[in-house]
């Protein structure tokens, strides 16, 4: 039984692997995962210039999950693409993933210029759905914007590339949605970051200070939604976009839940913030024990195959 797969024409030994934000801000955050069970990395979503983010506290776990509005701190782009090519010397057989995105639509395509242009050779997430950086709607509600984003960038960039989108909630929406990203060569698209402005309370305080208390969602609380936005891009995508899911994820149950869905890699968020990297052979060994129990040896004999009533 192997929980192998493959994303753009890469095989990955583990379709497990972390969500971009969680454990992997600088090079021993990332050097921890590298070393771990996953199947591989992403990076903090990088922006053009380093970001301090937003102040403290802006993460707090909970009994369900995790709030959070961190406001995009990251090293800045050159500094996790330092990295990404060293890897590619100390580890050359292995392929990572590389989130950015720009704080305007010019940054974003420098960005992905610079990306083109570079030796990196693994693929880059295109991070369409950050919640937290005030007066910044998520750049993936905004359909328009997302295709004429999504256009220009085609246009130069010839490297694997997927999206990482915000949760939608309507069944219109996922048409629409699936209708524009089918115009495109995506690599993937990533189901779901964080929902976006949820409040948590303790007695009669909020939990972070941005934005009142505002901040995307992660853990239990969100798993019936990104289970169902990414069975819904499975269902409505050309087969050769893929689904990378997220949210929700605890147990091998819910890896296995998401696969079911049609995810072919499944990232662990909250979870890795709770638990460290022990989590990634804890759900994988559970997910195997599925797998096996149900006699399936490899993920592609029950991808996307949830039954309906
Ligand atoms: O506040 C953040 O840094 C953040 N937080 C999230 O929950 N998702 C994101 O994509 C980002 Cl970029």
């Amino acid at each position: 039984t192997s929980t192998k797969t493959k994303i753009a024409n890469f095989e990955f030994d583990n379709c497990i692997m972390n969500a971009a934000g969680v454990l992997c801000y600088d090079k021993d955050e990332l050097a921890k995962i590298l070393n771990s069970a996953a199947g591989t990395f992403v990076t903090k979503t990088a922006t053009l210039e380093p970001r301090e983010g937003n102040p403290e506290p802006r993460y707090h776990d909970t009994r369900l999950g995790s709030i959070n509005s961190m406001g995009l701190p990251n090293l800045g782009f050159d500094y996790y693409l330092d990295y990404l090519l060293e890897l590619k010397k100390t580890h050359p057989k292995r392929t990572f993933f590389f989130s950015l995105v720009g704080m305007s639509q010019n940054d974003t395509h420098t960005l992905l210029r610079k990306v083109q242009e570079s030796n990196f050779d693994g693929i880059t997430e295109l991070n369409l759905s950050c919640p937290n950086v005030p007066g910044k709607p998520q750049i993936a509600y905004d359909l328009e914007t997302t295709e004429k984003l999504l256009t220009d960038i085609f246009s130069y960039f010839k490297k694997p590339l997927g999206i990482k989108l915000p949760p939608y909630f309507d069944l219109v929406h996922f048409d629409q949605a699936a209708a524009v990203f089918n115009k495109f060569p995506l690599s993937f698209v990533n189901c779901v970051n964080s929902i976006g402005n949820g409040i948590i309370i303790e007695d009669e305080k909020v939990v972070i200070k941005p934005k009142n208390g505002f901040g995307g969602i992660g853990g239990e609380y969100v798993k019936p939604t990104a289970l169902a936005n990414v069975h819904a891009f499975y269902q409505r995508l050309k087969p050769s976009i893929q689904i990378i899911g997220t949210g929700g994820i605890l147990s091998g149950r819910d890896a296995f839940e998401h696969i079911l869905c049609g995810a072919s890699m499944v990232q662990i968020g909250t979870t890795l913030h709770k638990e460290g990297v022990s989590a990634f052979s804890r759900i994988t060994s559970e997910l195997k024990e599925i797998m096996e129990k149900k006699g399936y040896k490899s993920i592609e004999e029950f991808k996307g195959k949830l039954k309906y009533l």
